[in-house]
């Protein structure tokens, strides 16, 4: 049996140190002011309505957007300021990941690990250990194009794996993958935890959020309202009702949509 991830120590220096981090789309401050330590070795879920900020947060993180105003630190490698030193500790599974569609699964590793600087057999090592544990051995050869969307999350899974990060972000990494693949990837995402990397992830999935994370940070309106470890945050109740108070959920005023389900048309 594996053994239970080692709970992360809150006095470690963070893995992620995310300092009055502001995006503007417009006038709409889409993050505003958000700040989040994370420390090395957590499992983090990063949860929030939508249009909270999240997925603008992450791209910000990893470097793919650029903030207007803040700090991001990754294990003390600002990511704006030393972007070779950041990159190099993380890897990344973006929602909605564009790739390149023509080429074969196992292709798109051998690119990826030779991009990382990664030696040629070392590269086919591991990526055939991917593929093989993500149940892509099969498709190897198949093109990215003609990949499902569950295989399409997994081989970008295998990809933000493949240089060993320290420091692994999702957004939404479970989005239209059937069981059987959320499984595989539950799986590989809490062997690679367990070893003591640190995992951030997006999600709506509240039950998710909790099976699987020992840290979370909720996220509403661009800042975070509430950080901590899950017990903290949840305050004995599941996630999803601490989750419902904390954004504080609209109430229905009993007018609108009173057309709805009636007899007229
Ligand atoms: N490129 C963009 N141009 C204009 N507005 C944007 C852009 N990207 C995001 N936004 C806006 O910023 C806000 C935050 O969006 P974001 O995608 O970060 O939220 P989210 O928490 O990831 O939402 P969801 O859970 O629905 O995926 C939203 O109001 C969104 O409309």
């Amino acid at each position: 049996m594996q053994a239970p991830a080692p709970s992360p120590d809150p006095t470690a220096p963070s893995a992620v140190s995310i300092q009055g981090l502001w995006k503007h789309f417009g006038t709409q401050a889409a993050v505003a002011g958000l700040g989040l330590e994370l420390p090395a070795g957590a499992f983090v879920g990063l949860v929030g309505p939508n249009g909270a900020g999240k997925t603008t947060t992450l791209s910000m993180v990893t470097g793919l957007l650029r903030p207007d105003q803040g700090t991001v630190l990754i294990h003390g490698a600002d990511v704006w300021a030393d972007p070779v030193a950041a990159k190099a500790r993380i890897g990344i599974l973006p929602e909605g990941l564009r790739m390149f569609e023509r080429l074969s699964g196992r292709e798109l590793l051998q690119y990826n690990g030779r991009l990382r600087g990664l030696p040629g057999a070392e590269v086919d090592r591991r990526a055939e250990e991917l593929l093989a544990v993500l149940d892509l051995a099969g498709h190897a050869d198949k093109l990215v194009a003609d990949y499902s969307t569950g295989m399409r999350k997994k081989i970008g899974l295998a990809a933000a794996l493949l240089h060993n990060p320290d420091v692994l972000f999702l957004d939404e990494p479970f989005e239209g993958v059937d069981p059987v693949s959320a499984q595989t990837i539950r799986g590989v995402l809490k062997r690679y935890a367990a070893a003591g990397s640190t995992v951030v992830f997006s999600s709506h999935v509240m039950e998710l959020v909790e099976q699987l994370c020992d840290w979370v940070a909720v996220i509403s309106a661009g800042r975070v309202i509430a950080q901590g470890p899950l017990d903290t945050v949840r305050g004995g109740h599941s996630l999803h009702e601490a989750f419902l108070e904390l954004i504080g959920v609209r109430e229905d005023d009993g007018q609108a949509l009173g057309w709805l389900g009636g007899g007229d048309r």
